[in-house]
């Protein structure tokens, strides 16, 4: 019997009228995986993000999460299999503090969100919960502080505990260190990696440094098609990549770490 895979697409492509954005994509997510989607400008990933959580529906190709078939299905059905994102931008309510938001995020999970009277013991279990995720996205100092006077970083924690909220299987991340501060973007990273690895992850990053650090697979996109996959080292010293994407010293660079850290 093959192997499940977390999500697998095959052919799976989006033609803005004679434009094709992403084409003829087979991408893989293995169960725990910690993937870097990299590739220049324009590449398409964030449409191939958007094709992969339904906010498009594909002209080409198809989408499985497990043995599931979910091309056909909306936002919310795949939320509900447990397919969760974040965005490129924030999201949060500023004056709320993290531990209400996570709050509010599991009660929505529950369907509690609009229920007025609820037993005491639910509420202190929602509670709980919220700091227990808090705790592991390294918040729980943080909880009662108005998310506005958070560092950006914290924020975008934050949209990640809001995300893992939902209890997902598979997390979407496009361009969590975006805006942050690099004195924060590693810690960042870590508590990404460090996450259950019951979640598979996939993420699109920018700074080579945070992608050769914290990947273990890399998928590489240009214009609209995957050039290449594999492990960071491979990725790096691929002449293909070094060819088209930032530069032959700056990839070749990555490539020497990745090579070092995982020989
Ligand atoms: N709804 C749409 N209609 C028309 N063109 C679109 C649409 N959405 C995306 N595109 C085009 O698809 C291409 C890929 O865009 P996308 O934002 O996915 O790239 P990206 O790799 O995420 O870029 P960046 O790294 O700059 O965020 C771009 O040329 C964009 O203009």
């Amino acid at each position: 019997m093959s192997a499940v895979h977390a999500l697998q697409t095959r052919g799976l492509g989006i033609s803005f009228g004679a434009f094709h954005a992403v084409a003829d994509v087979d991408l893989t997510l293995e169960p725990g995986a910690r993937q870097a989607l990299i590739g220049p400008n324009g590449a398409g990933k964030t449409t191939l993000i958007n094709l992969l959580t339904g906010v498009y529906r594909p002209t080409a190709g198809s989408i499985r999460m497990g043995d599931q078939d979910i091309t056909a299905l909306s936002c919310d059905q795949r939320a509900r299999l447990g397919l969760a994102r974040t965005f490129q931008i924030n999201t949060l309510f500023p004056s709320l503090t993290p531990l209400l938001s996570v709050v509010l995020a599991i009660s929505e999970r529950e369907g509690l969100a609009a229920t007025w009277w609820r037993p005491l013991k639910r509420c202190t279990q929602v509670f709980d919960e919220a700091h227990a995720l808090l705790v592991r996205l390294r918040l729980d100092d943080l909880a009662n502080v108005p998310v506005a006077q958070l560092a950006y970083g914290k924020q975008r924690l934050l949209e990640i505990a809001l995300a893992l909220a939902a209890r997902p299987r598979i997390l979407l991340l496009d361009e969590p260190a975006a805006g942050v501060p690099e004195d924060e973007s590693g810690e960042l990273f870590e508590v990404i990696a460090d996450l259950p690895k019951d979640i598979s992850i996939l993420f699109i990053e920018h700074d080579m440094n945070l992608v050769f650090r914290f990947s273990r697979r890399i998928s590489v996109l240009v214009a609209g098609r995957i050039l290449t996959e594999g492990a960071p080292a491979e990725i790096g010293s691929d002449p293909r990549v070094r060819e088209v994407y930032l530069g032959n010293t700056h990839v070749a660079a990555h490539a020497a770490i990745a090579r070092a850290a995982y020989a």
